[in-house]
């Protein structure tokens, strides 16, 4: 039995990915914001933290990159995506509807629903989704945004259902654990995740790419956050197709690690949507192994 914190209360999609991830018998813990779901985990009182990492429509949670970057490692073992669409819940006595909280993903994703429905209402950042449904309950604003889910623990009334901007939107999850970890096995439709802290000189940041590039590999996802130091100065969260497991991935990876200041791995694990990585003729991992063999049989003098 593992304890699993998440970005909570109960009823956040983050509860949802979370049960996804874990078995029968596992404890959810949940926590009031994702630095206290990743500190769980760096202090023990958990085995495993989920936070959400990317939507479709409003891109990286900033407070998952950050944490992710700073204080002790964490390494992504799992990933789960769900689909992201809302109910608006409101009590019952409730009269006219002047404030709607949700978390701020949530209202960017509602944004043109709410101002079609609700144009008189003011929208208020909550902790989560589901702590705006447990705001809503306590009188402090009228509406919430939640998961759909959230009407099954929050006694309120459903205004509307399927709310969003963007149709299909995702939002996918991380399940992480402190290492020492053991990585989960290649599958060929892998994802790997890391932060990367280049030297700020000209062309850093395409070096980077390049030596991606060059050995083949698809990249998933680029974002940059300052590293809160120096203004102008950024990490890169670099996710591509690929298990560190593999020698082209491994190959690269050691390259990123010569070019960078720092580099923190942040995982390599099976894709949730299980799309299989392309590879480029002359980047597949034979070729890498085979070009490996043959440089160690030319030091040994065996080979010309
Ligand atoms: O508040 C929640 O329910 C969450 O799990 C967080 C979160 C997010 O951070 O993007 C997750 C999915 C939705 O996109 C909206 C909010």
């Amino acid at each position: 039995m593992s304890r699993i914190a998440y970005f909570g209360p109960v009823g956040t999609f983050t509860e949802q990915a979370a049960r996804t991830l874990t078995t029968a018998g596992d404890e959810l813990l949940a926590a009031e914001t994702i630095p206290q779901a990743l500190d769980a985990v760096r202090t023990g009182r958990a085995d495993a933290a989920c936070v959400p990492v990317e939507n479709s429509v409003e891109g990286a949670v900033p407070a998952t990159l950050d944490g992710l970057a700073e204080h002790d490692p964490l390494i992504g073992v799992a990933e789960a995506l769900l689909p992201v669409h809302f109910s608006v819940l409101t009590r019952e006595d409730v009269g006219e509807i002047r404030t709607v909280a949700s978390h701020p993903h949530a209202l960017a994703q509602v944004r043109h629903w709410l101002e079609a429905n609700l144009p008189g209402a003011r929208a208020v950042a909550a902790g989560s989704t589901a702590a705006a449904a447990v705001a809503v309950q306590a009188g402090e604003f009228d509406a919430a945004v939640t998961a759909p889910v959230a009407v099954e623990h929050y006694p309120l009334k459903v205004l509307a259902t399927e709310v969003a901007d963007v149709r299909d939107a995702r939002t996918r999850f991380l399940l992480l654990r402190k290492p020492p970890v053991a990585l989960p096995e290649p599958t060929g439709a892998d994802r790997t995740s890391l932060v990367a802290a280049a030297a700020n000189r000209t062309g850093t940041l395409a070096d980077l790419l390049t030596e991606l590039a060059t050995r083949g590999i698809n990249l998933t996802r680029l974002d940059a956050r300052p590293n809160k130091q120096n203004f102008g100065e950024y990490r890169f969260f670099i996710d591509f197709e690929g298990h560190v497991a593999e020698p082209r991935i491994a190959d690269a990876l050691a390259a990123l690690r010569r070019r960078c200041r720092d580099v923190r791995f942040l995982g390599s694990f099976a894709r949730a949507d299980g799309v299989p990585a392309t590879v480029e003729p002359d980047a597949r991992n034979e070729d890498f192994t085979d070009a490996a063999g043959w440089v160690a049989a030319v030091q040994r003098g065996e080979q010309a």
